[in-house]
């Protein structure tokens, strides 16, 4: 009586094959049956869900030697790499995490917002021009690649790899070596890990040389996340290995590649399906940024773009990119007089896009969890919602965009987006 309740299952594969389709309908279906804490049986892994604010102050509350995420995301080694983060000791994963928040302080973020506007300048005059159609979520896959890589690594990233889309295109292939499957075995002879691996070994080459490039400069006024790495040392003294470096720089692309390419993306098809904030939205630009900032975009007006950040979260709040937060649990734990004993997981409960309800501040505790909570909430949030405010500040003033109706999601990959092609048709605006 003190185990959750499961939910029903095929010998061995259990509900995989229903998970695999859409884990979020498997979820909402066994919440509305099961109540806020049950478990499923996915391929001989017994996996409990804690769902809802309450049970996932539970999760969040947890201490790391209770609820591991190290033990958990060990999936990911295959792209992170070998000692970085989750493959390496406790204490050092601390310290890396450490390092990566050092890189992420305030005065990067502001120093950040005119290279995430110029590149995005550049981007659209050289590969938009005045008219045409694309698909908008490989699009701003490229786009927040190319201005998060330059953010982070400085000027050498686009050297190696001009506005050319290549390094999206590696990520993607990392990516999509990612997926349900992988969870469970992420070393079996498959087409999609092998393409994993190659594009990896052509990323971390790439690294590589930017921080060797980097050792022999004798300019001193870079001051990027690549700078800060290369000069934090552990508590022993010791710096960072190269191998560390390229990981934590691969492992922070990846954290904030497709989480935000896909809640910019969403967060377009949301203004231009829900006019009213499309035009709320535009009013702050225009009395923001054209009108008492003479055309700059910069960190305080960002940060002052309410509606657009209400939003950006309503958007994250329906569409969380991450719909599983992992954890194994170490200890045993109880919830509601249940034990939770295997690996634990939780998600949101989504109803209509409504952006004003963040105009009231919510106070119940880990209500909103896109970015996580605790301990290992997500310290590139700023980055993330500063990078998307950026770009769709640009693009929005640019160009008028055709598109259709909000599409689906797709769960076929572990960071979950919009089912592409996102066809979108845009035009240059005409300057009043
Ligand atoms: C819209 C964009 C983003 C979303 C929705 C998002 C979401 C999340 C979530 C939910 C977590 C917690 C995972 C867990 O508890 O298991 C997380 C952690 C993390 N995120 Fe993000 N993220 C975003 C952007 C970024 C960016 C831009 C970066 C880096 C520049 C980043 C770096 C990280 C890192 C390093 C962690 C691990 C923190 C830890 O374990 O202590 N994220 N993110």
């Amino acid at each position: 009586s003190n185990i959750p309740p499961i939910v029903e299952t095929i010998p061995f594969i259990g509900c995989f094959i229903q998970f695999a389709k859409n884990p979020l309908k498997l979820v909402r279906d066994s919440y509305d049956r099961l109540g806020d804490i049950f478990t499923l049986h996915l391929m001989g892994f017994k996996m409990t869900f804690l769902v809802g604010p309450e049970a996932q102050a539970v999760f969040f509350r947890g201490t790391d030697e209770e609820l591991s995420p190290k033990e958990a995301y060990r999936f990911v080694i295959p792209v992170f790499g070998k000692g970085v983060v989750y493959d390496s000791e406790t204490e050092i994963m601390y310290e890396q995490l450490r390092f990566v928040k050092n890189g992420l302080v305030l005065s990067q973020l502001k120093k950040a917002v005119g290279i995430i506007a110029e590149e995005t300048e550049k981007y659209f005059e050289m590969k938009w021009g005045d008219s045409g159609e694309i698909d908008l979520l490989y699009e701003m896959n490229k786009l927040t690649i190319l201005t998060a890589s330059r953010c982070l690594m400085g000027k050498s990233i686009n050297k190696s790899l001009g506005q050319s889309g290549e390094l999206a295109d590696l990520y993607h292939e990392l990516e999509e070596g990612l997926n349900p499957i992988s969870f469970f075995f992420p070393n079996l002879p498959l087409p999609s890990f092998k393409k994993r691996d190659a594009a990896r070994a052509k990323v971390a080459a790439i690294f590589h040389s930017i921080i060797q490039e980097r050792r022999k400069s004798t300019d001193d006024s870079v001051d990027d996340v690549l700078y800060t790495l290369m000069n934090s040392k552990y508590k022993d003294g010791t710096i960072l290995e190269d191998e560390q470096i390229v990981g934590l720089m691969i492992g922070l692309l990846f954290a904030g590649q497709h989480t935000s390419s896909i809640t910019l993306t969403y967060s377009i098809f949301y203004m231009l399906n829900n006019l009213e904030y499309y035009d709320e939205v535009m009013k702050d630009i225009k009395d923001i940024v054209q009108d008492e900032n003479q055309g700059e975009i910069n960190f305080d007006a960002l940060k002052r773009m309410n509606r657009l950040e209400t939003v950006i979260r309503e958007v994250l709040r329906l569409h969380p990119p991450l719909i599983f937060l992992m954890r194994k649990v170490m200890e045993p734990m109880e919830y509601k007089g249940k034990t939770i004993q295997k690996v634990t997981s939780l998600l949101f409960l989504h109803n209509s896009f409504n952006p004003r309800r963040f105009d009231v501040e919510d106070k119940t505790p880990f209500s909103f969890i896109a970015f996580g909570g605790g301990k290992h909430g997500c310290p590139g949030e700023n980055f993330g919602i500063l990078q998307i405010k950026t770009i769709w500040t640009i693009l929005s003033q640019k160009y008028n965009l055709e598109l259709g109706p909000v599409p689906p999601t797709d769960f076929t990959s572990l960071v979950a987006g919009p089912k592409g092609p996102c066809m979108v048709k845009y035009s240059r605006k005409q300057k009043k």
